[in-house]
């Protein structure tokens, strides 16, 4: 069946075409977005989910999404998303870092003369018939000092925009590299210093703890008499009604703000003052950047759902379309070793160690590790997935321990995961045939070749005479038939290992009859 994707705001019609085109169902349903309800009622029907930012994606809404593997963002703020519990459910979250930047970064020039004219005011006042030359004096932005806080994708266009208008730039942002800044041609300064020097201030950072109010009552109070703001990032980056009380004392000269605390704004403390100029959110609203985000997001949720390629995930690591067919035989691999491992485990897991050899050292091993993860913890809780085991593991504390060797030695790649419990470690080491299926090729050090059945039982024993026909009978006898047998063992007469693939799944009471069977020191049913 064809992936079924929903779109639930207003996208390009690009993205709906790209759908079609990759082979996937969609629906466009552009105002569902405002009405969670009937959103809710829906979302179960779908396999992804491409939202701008009416949609909110809450923890809620997932709930009622089992289907659902991937929501895609076209744009780049993800704060309507709950990524958290998306993660947890493992819901890949993306997003599209650049198609609206240079948009963004334009609506923030174009808001910052708008203030420095009045032309908002002056239009309207104009077209009212009224000739008030005198009334709008505005200020030349040639030489004036800008501060941006927030010196990233979009503050750092607007950093070049600025010195092509012969600005004098100062950033602040604590991730900013002093090579960066050279390179950018701002002067990187710390945050008093940047609201006493700056001119105008613009602001491009994401709403977080650390931003939150970051220009509040008492750090407007410490910027230039005259100063003018622009925010095109977040609302609540600023507090709105001291922003307002500074603006009605006249400290600050004007305002232009696209982004508010309340979204949609009806009511706002910025409203109705003479030097606010506001837009609905319009930053990422061109035809340009409308075009690039819907052809991002629908590049990347088709590459996503139809050949498992993860482009710009932000709680998955990155799977480029053309790794992924190559990645995939060994994802399948780390998840069946996981889960050989899982369902082994009886004790609480306190480390996972896994070792890459040969080619599959130079592949994305992050992912490999996730998918290993992912079977691992499967026997403990069913929903975990690729996209969540990370984060289960880490909030387990689970410690986790990747090797990688590019020397190959027996196979041309090796992948070995090793657990550690409170009582033990255990390692299983495994490869991908050019057949492209997995195999166990050893368990706790002990070589052997094979194949990974659906169900299978796992028995460790003394290596003596009659082990292999004593099992054959007790499996003959309830009518168990043998797909696979691969055994292994640390010398003769010692430690083995047998693996067998059956047909059907045996009973408790087989399980017992293998356990009492001479030198049989343990056995164990394994599903996959
Ligand atoms: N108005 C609109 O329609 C749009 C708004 N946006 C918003 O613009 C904002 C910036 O986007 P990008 O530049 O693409 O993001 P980005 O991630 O490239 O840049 C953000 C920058 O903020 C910096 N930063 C983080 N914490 C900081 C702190 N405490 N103090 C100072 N700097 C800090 C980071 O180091 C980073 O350099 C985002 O919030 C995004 O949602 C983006 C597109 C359209
Ligand atoms: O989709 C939009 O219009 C808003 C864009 C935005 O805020 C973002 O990309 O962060």
């Amino acid at each position: 069946m064809a992936p079924r994707v929903l779109i639930s705001d207003s996208l390009s019609p690009t993205a709906v075409q790209i759908f079609k085109d990759r082979g996937l169902e969609v629906d466009y349903q552009p105002n569902l977005g405002k009405d969670k309800d009937k959103l809710a009622e829906i979302i179960g029907n779908y396999d992804g989910l491409a939202i701008r930012s009416a949609t909110k994606v809450t923890a809620k809404l997932l709930e009622k999404a089992p289907r659902l593997k991937v929501v895609g963002r076209a744009g780049i703020g993800v704060d309507n998303v709950d990524i958290p519990a998306a993660t947890a459910r493992g819901v890949i979250v993306m997003n599209t870092p650049f198609g609206n930047s240079i948009t963004t970064a334009e609506h923030a020039v174009a808001l910052m003369f708008a203030t420095a004219r009045d032309i908002p005011a002056a239009d309207a006042s104009t077209q009212a018939g009224k000739w008030e030359k005198n009334r709008f004096m505005g200020v030349e932005i040639t030489g004036k000092t800008l501060g941006i806080i927030g010196c990233g994708n979009i503050g750092s266009i607007v950093a070049d925009r600025g010195i092509g208008l012969r600005m004098r730039v100062i950033a602040f942002d604590p991730f900013l590299t002093p090579e960066r800044a050279v390179e950018l041609g701002v002067e990187k300064v710390d945050l008093d210093e940047l609201l006493r020097r700056a001119d105008f201030i613009t602001l491009h950072t994401p709403l977080t703890d650390k931003t939150r109010n970051i220009l509040s009552a008492e750090n407007i109070a410490k910027t230039k008499k005259g100063v003018r703001i622009i925010n095109c990032a977040r609302g609540g980056l600023v507090d709105e009604a001291a922003l307002r009380a500074a603006l009605d004392s006249g400290h600050v000269a004007g305002a232009g703000f696209d982004v508010f605390v309340e979204e949609p704004a009806s009511a706002n403390p910025l409203f109705g003052h003479p030097n606010v100029v506001c837009t609905p959110h319009l930053g990422a609203s061109t035809t340009e950047a409308q075009e690039n985000v819907a052809l991002q997001v629908a590049e990347q949720m088709s590459d996503y759902l139809t050949k498992g390629a993860v482009q710009n995930a932000l709680n998955m690591p990155s799977i480029s379309a053309e790794e992924a067919p190559k990645l995939t035989p060994f994802v399948k691999l780390a998840e069946l070793l996981g889960s050989f491992a899982g369902q082994l485990t009886e004790t609480g897991l306190v480390g996972v160690r896994l070792e890459y050899e040969g080619e599959v050292a130079k592949m994305n091993t992050r992912a490999l590790t996730a998918a290993a993860l992912a079977g691992l913890m499967k026997p403990l809780m069913d929903s975990v997935n690729m996209v969540s085991a990370p984060a289960v593991a880490k909030d387990r504390g689970i410690a986790i321990e990747e090797v990688r060797r590019d020397d190959q030695r027996t196979f041309d790649s090796l992948l070995r995961l090793t657990i550690k419990t409170e009582r033990q470690e255990r390692a299983v080491a495994g490869t991908v045939f050019s057949d492209g299926k997995p195999r166990i090729v050893e368990i706790k050090g002990i070589q052997m070749d094979a194949e990974f059945q659906p169900s299978m039982l796992y028995v460790t024993n003394k290596d003596k005479p009659g082990f292999i026909g004593n099992l054959g009978t007790v499996l003959g006898k309830a009518e168990i038939n043998i797909a696979t047998f691969a055994v292994g063992r640390t010398a003769p007469g010692e430690d083995a290992i047998a693996l067998i693939g059956v047909d059907g799944v045996p009973g408790d009471d087989v399980i017992a009859a293998v356990g009492k069977l001479p030198n049989v020191l343990q056995v164990k049913p394994l599903r996959f």
